[in-house]
């Protein structure tokens, strides 16, 4: 077990009376959920990455208000997720949000951010880091520190990544799919896929469009995929009703959904990340293999509650597969741990 499970703890308890002068938080970042993790406090936030927007350009709502507001405003307001396929899109509204989140978060006014932690896909050039970089300063960090994204998954889950043993860590998250291969505090191997969640989402909206000629909004499409969602046959299949605007004449309509259907329309989508992860273990080395025979492919990131998604890797690779208790919390409890102890993690931040 990761020594700095017990650690976090440890140091929870010892917070001084000058440590709320400042908040030291990490920050995941995500395409779907931004989790912040308060240095000493543990996950203080963990909100939809979404911004309403006024006329002018002002946040008016951050997080989970915000999305109530998605798909449902009208001229004066705007919703808009500022990332995409796990990296920043839109940089100035990324920064109302960090900020907004954080703002949310903080125990004092007068408190400031010291030390941010942000963890960022590991496949993000030179000058996407450069932006979070940017954004989370701009947002008031003093100090910012950037890990991969894989690396604070297997941190997270209470892997010791700093053992000469190779481990697979797949993410799914909403965005973007993070394969990766770690071991000795380093990735011998990464493939970040910009598919995730959010594509299955809009697989499930064309679905509905070219087979029932209904109109689903996003917020529904991601209800269908959590609810009766799945990769592989499931013992049972489920059902269930979903409303939408009839194409053909425009009016409210109720369809019947099977989980048989949700997985033709996702299958694709889903293929393309088992695909993925089998071009990854060939190109994986030797001696690393024969650890992740042993230890198998830790699976983390919403992506990972995917109904039988393990089912349907295990079955393709053959080898053994584990669902990451919390999947959601994952890389926030990872780069939170790496936050208590930065000289302990100096090698996995940069
Ligand atoms: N039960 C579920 N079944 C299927 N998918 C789920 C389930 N619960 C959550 N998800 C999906 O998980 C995704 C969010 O996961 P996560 O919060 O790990 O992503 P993220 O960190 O925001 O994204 P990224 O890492 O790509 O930037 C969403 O696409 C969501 O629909």
């Amino acid at each position: 077990m990761e020594k700095n499970a017990s650690n976090v703890q440890k140091k929870q308890n010892n917070k001084g009376w000058f440590d709320w002068l400042y908040t030291d938080i990490a920050i995941d970042l995500g395409t779907a959920n931004t989790l912040i993790y308060s240095r000493g406090e543990g996950i203080v936030l963990n909100e939809p990455s979404i911004v309403a927007l006024n006329m002018q350009n002002e946040p008016v709502a951050t997080g989970h208000e915000a999305r109530l507001m998605h798909e449902k405003t009208h001229k004066n307001i705007r919703t808009v997720r500022p990332l995409r396929d796990g990296v920043i899109a839109d940089f100035e509204v990324a920064e109302q949000m960090i900020r907004g989140m954080i703002d949310k978060v903080k125990m004092k006014w007068y408190s400031s951010t010291r030390q941010m932690v942000v963890c960022v896909p590991s496949g993000i050039t030179e000058v996407e880091r450069r932006a979070v970089r940017d954004s989370a300063e701009h947002a008031g960090a003093k100090s910012v520190h950037l890990v991969d994204e894989p690396m604070a998954a297997a941190i997270g889950i209470g892997l010791n990544v700093h053992e000469p043993i190779g481990n697979m860590i797949v993410d799914v998250g909403g965005g973007t799919t993070e394969i990766a291969v770690i071991a000795l505090s380093g990735i011998v191997f990464a493939q970040s896929v910009r598919l995730g969640g959010d594509e299955l989402n809009d697989d499930i909206i064309n679905y509905f469009r070219r087979n029932h000629n209904l109109l689903i909004g996003e917020r529904t499409a991601e209800k269908i995929k959590c609810e009766i969602g799945s990769a592989a046959p499931l013992d049972e299949e489920l059902e269930m009703d979903t409303k939408g605007r009839d194409l053909v004449n425009g009016v409210p309509r109720t369809r019947h959904v099977t989980s048989k259907d949700v997985r033709e329309a996702i299958s694709e989508s889903v293929n393309t990340i088992v695909e993925s992860i089998t071009k990854s273990l060939e190109q994986t080395p030797p001696e690393l293999s024969a650890d992740i025979l042993d230890r198998g492919i830790l699976l983390t990131g919403g992506g990972a509650k995917l109904k039988n998604l393990d089912k349907l890797i295990r079955e393709t690779t053959d080898l053994p597969v584990h669902i990451a208790e919390d999947p959601l919390t994952a890389v926030v409890r990872g780069t939170g741990a790496i936050l208590e102890d930065l000289e302990y993690y100096r090698t996995v931040i940069n």
